[in-house]
């Protein structure tokens, strides 16, 4: 069976006394809860968040890392110091990474492998933009992205990765993919994914949607067959939205 695992992506928001009080307002709210949560603040808000959520169930993800360990790399965050603050998930390849900072699929491939190695979660973004989708290149484009950024991975390290759809056109537009479409890509990517690796792996793996994820969409999203989850931007700032997609 397959748990769900809901992240929010907090992007370049939130300074250290944001994020002291966004974890205080939502560990007051969250109760059992029958998926997996993850917050992903930027690497200053790192240490505030992991002290505070030591005795949480709440997990740390962070947005990016390095694949080199340590050395001359200006601006760059290793795994190791991740690791040092308990983040356990990494986000990689999301659609602003590369797009706004030009990270290729090679490079994308080479952060897989090391979080793997360093025994972090990736949650691997891939989707189409809208030239893509309209231009009927979607699937093909999703499927590079998949063999690329999956390249050299075995099956074990496969079934440790989340991948979260995200197609680019609908992040930050208010504009969602519809359920249906989604999961017609959520399925999708799991059939490519049986093709790479095994029937297994494909069904254990989590697949998430992200792009314009709300309180008032996630429950139809969320019932969609392939779908395990959501990778929320926007909603994910505020506490009371992001325990009711939580709580979805
Ligand atoms: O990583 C999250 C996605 O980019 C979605 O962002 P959004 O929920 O603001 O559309």
């Amino acid at each position: 069976m397959r748990i769900p695992i809901i992240a929010g992506n907090w992007k370049m928001n939130k300074n250290k006394k944001d994020t002291k009080k966004f974890i205080e307002d939502f560990e007051a709210l969250i109760g059992d809860t029958e998926v997996e949560v993850v917050i992903c603040p930027p690497f200053t808000s790192l240490d505030s968040a992991s002290q505070m959520l030591k005795n949480s169930s709440v997990k740390l993800g962070a947005q990016n890392m390095s694949w080199e360990d340590h050395g001359a790399f200006t601006g760059e965050v290793s795994p190791e110091m991740l690791l040092e603050q308990q983040v356990e998930f990494v986000i990689i390849g999301h659609s602003e990474r590369r797009q706004i900072f030009s990270e290729t699929d090679d490079r994308i491939n080479k952060k897989v492998l090391k979080a793997l190695e360093k025994e972090l979660r990736p949650i691997l973004c891939v989707g189409e933009t809208l030239e893509e989708r309209e231009g009927e290149k979607a699937f093909e484009v999703v499927k590079n992205q998949l063999v690329q950024g999956l390249k050299n991975i075995s099956g074990e390290d496969a079934s440790k990765v989340v991948v979260a759809y995200e197609p680019v056109w609908a992040i930050g537009t208010g504009k969602t993919a519809t359920p249906e479409d989604a999961n017609e890509m959520a399925a999708f990517i799991r059939n490519t994914i049986k093709e790479l690796y095994t029937e297994e792996i494909s069904e254990e793996m989590i697949i998430q949607y992200g792009g314009s994820v709300k309180p008032g969409n996630v429950e139809e999203i969320m019932n969609q067959t392939d779908i395990d989850g959501a990778l929320v931007g926007g909603a994910s700032l505020e506490a009371k939205d992001f325990i009711e997609i939580v709580n979805f």
